[in-house]
């Protein structure tokens, strides 16, 4: 392949010149470049200008990380050497990330999981059905703000709704600034509004709860034939079919479509300015409070609960950001508690390595 051509196999990948700035030392090595689709117990599904290639990270990765932040995560860019012929490559660095989606790693520990990795643009779609939750939307807004990607907000299953004027204001209210858009993926309607966000080598991810339509409404915006769209069927080397399965994909005009399991599940993790960002209104209505550190509870001169009184701010969002604040504050103090365990075990660790080193009697 051609130097030309490279190129634009990387940017139908979403490839530009941020990160080519990046990569820059890293090519004067020699090294070529992935985006990771798919990971799976540490091994990676990537993209690259040789194809799609199985890639495992390097035992100096590995050696330099020190949590699970540190490994590739869907949407990453990561440094490798291909060897095509084999169809593998060696992970040997993850590029800084434009964006990131975040959320508790699960079981016990007080870990980050990236779930997503350089997105440009993430779709909060809620259905404008029953489901119909303001509440959830606020939380969508905190991770959304939080990334580093763009928020746009998708209200799905419109055809079953009968008091749209009424339910895009409610959103409007919380949304401040957002893009909204109305769409019925199962008719098909509205969704000549979201192409702006679907241009070549533009990255989306989609988030909303189970059942507000987000696998219906990349059907429709990969055409209409395909079912489980995140299912590529291509041939194998005996001619036989094989069913690959990718988190990162393409749709028709060109864009990358993320879908993991875990940006469908979203958990809160560590969002100080996302949190910020969600409630800039109250956040600015407090900047008037006549004490700095006002609670908003019984202090004198508090605008907040003046805006509340006098119907200006909706009682039920700032509730709704007290419980969020609650819950930030709860994440941070276990986060606390995890570094200074891990600070405790690292000054364990070297004392006994000072000991073994020293001359038996
Ligand atoms: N009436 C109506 N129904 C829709 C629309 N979009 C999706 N649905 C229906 O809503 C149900 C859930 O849709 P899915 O696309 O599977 O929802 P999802 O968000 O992918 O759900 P999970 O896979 O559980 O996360 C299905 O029965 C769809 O047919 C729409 O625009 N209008
Ligand atoms: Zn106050």
């Amino acid at each position: 392949m051609n130097h030309t051509t490279n190129q634009s196999v990387l940017q139908t990948l979403g490839w530009n010149e941020h990160f080519a700035n990046l990569f820059a030392p890293y090519a004067e090595q020699g090294y070529s470049v992935g985006r990771i689709t798919l990971e799976h117990k540490r091994i990676y599904r990537l993209l690259s200008e040789h194809g799609e290639l199985l890639g495992e990270v390097t035992g100096k990765l590995r050696y330099e990380a020190t949590g699970r932040e540190d490994y590739p995560a869907v949407g990453d860019w990561v440094v490798i050497t291909a060897r095509p012929e084999e169809k593998k490559a060696s992970i040997h660095a993850v590029l800084p990330r434009k964006s990131k989606f975040s959320r508790k790693a699960a079981g016990d520990s007080v870990e980050e999981q990236i779930v997503a990795a350089n997105v440009d643009t993430v779709f909060l779609v809620n259905a404008l059905n029953n489901d119909f939750n303001i509440r959830r939307m606020e939380r969508y807004l905190i991770l959304a703000w939080e990334s580093g990607a763009n928020p746009v907000i998708v209200l799905s299953k419109a055809d079953l709704c009968d008091d749209l004027e009424q339910r895009i204001a409610d959103v409007e209210s919380v949304a401040i600034g957002v893009p909204v858009h109305v769409v019925s993926a199962e008719r098909g309607e509205g969704l000549e509004q979201l192409a702006p966000y679907l241009g070549c080598g533009q990255t989306v991810a989609l988030m909303g709860s189970s059942g507000v339509g987000k696998s219906t409404l990349i059907n429709k915006l990969s055409g209409a034939e395909q079912q489980k769209v995140n299912k590529v069927r291509e041939g194998d080397d005996r001619g036989r079919h094989t069913t690959t399965h990718r988190e990162l994909f393409q749709l028709p005009d060109g864009a990358l479509m993320i879908d993991t399991p875990g940006m469908r599940e979203l958990q809160l993790w560590e969002a100080d300015e996302g949190f910020r960002g969600a409630f800039d209104d109250i956040e600015q209505l407090a900047e008037a409070c006549r004490f700095n550190d006002c609670q908003h509870g019984r202090e004198p001169g508090c605008a907040v609960r003046a805006a509340i009184e006098d119907g200006s701010l909706e009682k039920a969002r700032f509730d709704s950001y007290l419980k969020l604040q609650r819950e930030l504050a709860h994440l941070a103090r276990k986060e606390d508690a995890r570094l200074a365990a891990a600070e405790k075990d690292k000054w364990k660790k070297i004392t006994m390595q000072a000991r073994s080193k020293k001359p038996k009697r």
